[in-house]
């Protein structure tokens, strides 16, 4: 997919992002770092496989994938971490690698597994460090603290050394200290990674107010779907580098190939293969089951299960963004469209 290039409202853009990696390989123990240090051996990893996207002004978009898949290598590429190996981004109109001044006053990237607050000092040292590399002003500082402690309750944390705070005043520091200069554009590489589920809604909603304050671009990665549900609309998929998926949340959810939960109790024990006639069987527990099913046959499906199984209770709920996500990363991010029903063969 190539971006188009001429719309004024694109704040992030790659175009064909591709990233290589060269890795020194080496066997275990002396005789292995021996051998690598008479004949290196290095190897290729590509990380990104030519990505394209596009994001609007003001726009929260999602970016999942699985470990590995090239979402931290992308996102730094964006951020002007690490030059492209080859394709190019844009963000504001200007080139990420370069590292300009407007470049870096416009954006800002939180890594959930990384700190930039300085270990042994209180964390409001680490503030001031960003207001002079910033260059904000006094009065600029004041008002922005004053609106972030109104989100992130940070007084009281703020005069304790940043090793003595726990985990989520932590996050509610960095996120604030990445974000004093108020940036444009916010990476947020799993900001809410190993929080608990309070911390987790108040980091949310801090940003969600700074998107509906300053109307913010944010790209976030997140293996809490939670996250992605309450904050974006649109999420982009990678998986093995590449973009898989981008587009509507709700389309995964409610668009062609969507897929229903069909939540079973059954009066006697069924076998897997009788159950899997029905759809996919996705938890057998003794009388409890869940098949899915694709949204378009949940009647007819429904009936058969009625029809041939000793069936105490029947509900049909959405399927957890979780299993849809999944699903979406094993079929290569290919969302199947809607068949017609298929009779269904029941095993004897
Ligand atoms: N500095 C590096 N040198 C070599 N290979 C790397 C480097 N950084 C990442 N990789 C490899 O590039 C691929 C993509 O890694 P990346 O960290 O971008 O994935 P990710 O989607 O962010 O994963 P996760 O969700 O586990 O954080 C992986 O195969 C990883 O091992």
């Amino acid at each position: 997919m190539t971006v188009p290039t001429s719309d004024p409202n694109v704040t992030v853009r790659a175009d064909q992002l591709r990233k290589l990696y060269n890795v020194t390989e080496k066997d275990p123990g002396f005789l292995g770092s021996l051998r690598a240090f008479v004949r290196p051996r290095t190897r290729t990893v590509e990380a990104v496989k030519g990505v394209s996207f596009a994001l609007s002004g003001g726009e929260m978009v999602g970016f999942l994938g699985p470990n590995g898949a090239g979402k931290t290598t992308t996102l730094k590429m964006l951020a002007g971490l690490l030059h492209p190996s080859s394709g190019a981004a844009s963000v504001q109109g200007l080139r990420p690698h370069k590292r300009e001044t407007a470049f870096l006053k416009q954006i800002t990237l939180v890594m959930g597994q990384k700190q930039q607050l300085i270990w042994d000092l209180p964390a409001q040292d680490s503030f001031l460090v960003n207001q002079a590399i910033y260059e904000i002003s006094d009065a600029d500082y004041r008002a922005t603290m004053r609106e972030f402690d109104e989100v992130l309750d940070l007084s009281g944390i703020l005069s304790k050394q940043v090793r003595k705070l726990s985990l989520g005043e932590r996050m509610k520091c960095e996120l604030a200290a990445a974000l004093l200069h108020r940036p444009k554009v916010l990476f947020l590489d799993e900001p809410t990674i190993g929080l608990d589920v309070n911390m987790q809604e108040r980091i949310r909603e801090f940003v969600r107010e700074y998107n509906a304050r300053f109307g913010a671009t944010v790209m976030l990665t997140s293996h809490y779907m939670a996250d992605v549900t309450a904050l974006c609309k649109r999420i982009l998929v990678i998986d093995g580098g590449e973009l898989v998926f981008d587009g509507d949340l709700s389309a995964l959810t409610s668009g062609p190939g969507a897929r229903k939960t069909v939540k079973l109790q059954l009066a006697r024990p069924e076998t897997a293969a009788r159950l899997s006639a029905f759809g996919e069987l996705v938890r057998l527990d003794g009388l409890d089951a869940e098949l899915a099913v694709p949204r378009s046959e949940v009647s007819a499906r429904a009936a058969a299960l009625l029809t041939h199984l000793d069936v105490a209770d029947l509900t049909v709920v959405d399927p957890p963004i979780e299993q849809v996500i999944g699903q979406l990363f094993r079929s290569g991010g290919k969302v199947s469209p809607d068949r017609p029903a298929e009779p269904v063969e029941v095993p004897a």
